[in-house]
This record gives C-alpha cells, sequence and structure tokens, in this order.
C-alpha cells in the first residue's frame, strides 16, 4: 500500500501552511519529513492519513493494506499516549479490543509485539513505572499490533534524552529488519532523518514547500558504519535549511 499525496495545499484561515506538496511512502518505506518550526510537518502527517482534508490537491491511498492489518494507519506520538490506568499489555489490548480480536489471538499478537520490542518482561508494569524509551516501546509496540501498512510517526523520539534517543534508533532499525514497516516520519533532529529515513523530504520555512527531497541508499543497518557519508548529508541539509530554521524561529518569537 502507497500513501500518496498529490499537489496538497492547505491553510488554516489567512495562514498558508502547505503549498504544493506532492510526494508517496511506498511499501516498506520510511519516510522522513524535516523542516524548520511551524512550516506545517504535523499537518501534512494529519492530511496523509486523513484527519485533515485538504483545501486543494488529494492525499491518496494506493493499493491495499497487508491482508490481516486490523489498521492501515496508526500513529505514533511524541508524548506516547498511554493510558495510565491500563498495564502495558492492557494499553496494547485496548486497541485489540477495539477491533474485537478473539482472546487467544490478542494474547499471540500481544506475546508477538511485546517481544519485538523487548518488553516481555514489562506486560504487567503501569505506564508510570516505565522510562520515557520504554513507554514510546509501548507505544510503537501498541501501533505494530494492529499490522499498519504505515505508521504515521509525529517526533516519537524528541521528548527523549539524547541516550535514549540513540538506543530507541537502534531498536526501530532492528524492528525494521523484522517487519520491514513503513512509515512517515516527521522529526525536527536531522541526524535522526539521516538515520532512519530511506528518504528525507524537506520543506521550507511556512507555507511548507518542497526544498529538496534526498534518497539514501545506504542500509538502514549499515549507517552506523559509514558515519562520515552520514554526517555529510546531514551537513548539506543543515545547510540549505540553517537560514530558513533561523527565520522561522525569530517569526515564532515576534508572535510571543
Ligand atoms: N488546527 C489549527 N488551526 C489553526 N492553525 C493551525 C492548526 N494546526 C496548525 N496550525 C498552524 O499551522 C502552522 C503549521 O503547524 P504544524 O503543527 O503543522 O507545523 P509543524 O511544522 O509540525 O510545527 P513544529 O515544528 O513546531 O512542530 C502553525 O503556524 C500552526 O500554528
Amino acid at each position: 500500500m502507497e500513501l500518496i499525496l498529490d499537489h496538497v495545499n492547505h491553510s488554516y484561515g489567512d495562514v498558508e501552511v502547505l503549498n504544493d506538496i506532492s510526494l508517496s511512502v511506498g511499501s516498506g518505506e520510511i519516510v522522513c519529513i524535516v523542516g524548520p518550526s511551524g512550516c506545517g510537518k504535523s499537518t501534512l502527517l494529519r492530511i496523509l492519513g486523513g484527519l485533515e482534508k485538504p483545501d486543494a490537491g488529494a492525499a491518496l491511498i494506493a493499493g491495499d493494506p497487508p491482508a490481516d492489518s486490523l489498521n492501515p494507519l496508526t500513529y505514533v506520538f511524541q508524548d506516547f499516549a498511554l493510558l495510565p490506568w491500563r498495564t502495558v499489555e492492557g494499553n496494547i489490548s485496548l486497541v485489540l479490543e477495539d477491533h474485537s480480536v478473539r482472546k487467544d489471538k490478542a494474547r499471540a499478537i500481544i506475546t508477538d509485539v511485546l517481544a519485538r520490542t523487548k518488553l516481555s518482561e514489562f506486560a504487567n508494569a503501569w505506564p508510570r513505572q516505565l522510562s520515557g524509551g520504554m513507554k514510546q516501546r509501548v507505544a510503537i509496540a501498541r501501533a505494530l499490533s494492529v499490522n499498519p501498512a504505515v505508521m504515521l510517526m509525529d517526533e516519537p523520539l524528541s521528548a527523549l534524552d539524547s541516550q535514549t534517543r540513540e538506543l530507541l534508533m537502534d531498536d526501530l532499525i532492528e524492528l525494521w529488519g523484522q517487519v520491514g514497516f513503513s512509515a512517515c516520519y516527521i522529526t525536527h533532529n536531522l541526524a535522526e532523518a539521516v538515520r532512519l529515513g530511506h528518504r528525507i523530504v524537506m520543506l521550507s520555512r511556512r507555507p511548507g514547500k518542497i526544498r529538496e527531497i534526498v534518497d539514501i541508499d545506504i542500509p538502514l543497518n549499515e549507517r552506523i558504519n559509514h558515519p562520515a557519508e552520514t554526517a555529510a548529508i546531514q551537513r548539506r541539509l543543515w545547510e540549505a535549511m540553517r537560514d530558513e530554521a533561523r527565520a522561522a524561529d525569530r517569526e515564532l518569537s515576534d508572535v510571543a
């Protein structure tokens, strides 16, 4: 299944947010969206997920989701969005209950996603007992439990400290090696985009237009062994983005 934005424009009132965005997220592909603050990244993700309708252009889905997908599109948010009154297992089982999955099948799915996210020992823990990184792993396990065609990830690591971010990037790469999930991944962090993205889409400051699309051919699990190449890509992206990021920052502080 492929998600496609075709010449999308979007405004909120008089504020133009997205301008002529065309991109696609194909099967098994992680597409990272980067750009200055307020350039419309989250809006783009909501339009891609069908939560908002663009003023012009189209958000399209081509092909079918995996046969056993309970939910073709699922979100992973920065703030984890776990229910504090449910255990790790309970948070995951909730989405399966929503889809009326039989108890024995739900148990098999939960066991599988907990193992994949290295949380098997924490099935009965409460969210308050977990570190930030573990909470986000639960959110990722919950997203995977519906076997989505595409995960829509809105700055999933940005609430975490840098060490935990590194660990979770390793985990996501390992997971991608096992499951081959597809994702549209929003981030402010270029290092993250260069580690995780098969393709990086760089937006301009608001109204967000596509400035550049960079395909990275180095396999995800080998990027750590190519620090010079990945650093060069990151540096080039930052050079292209720096002035706009600064201008966007000034614009936001003027409003505040
Ligand atoms: N529902 C809404 N109503 C009105 N304005 C909105 C709404 N959602 C977003 N905006 C505005 O649209 C612009 C783009 O917001 P969006 O959250 O998509 O950008 P972003 O690139 O994800 O931002 P950030 O980098 O700060 O997370 C901002 O100016 C924001 O204030």
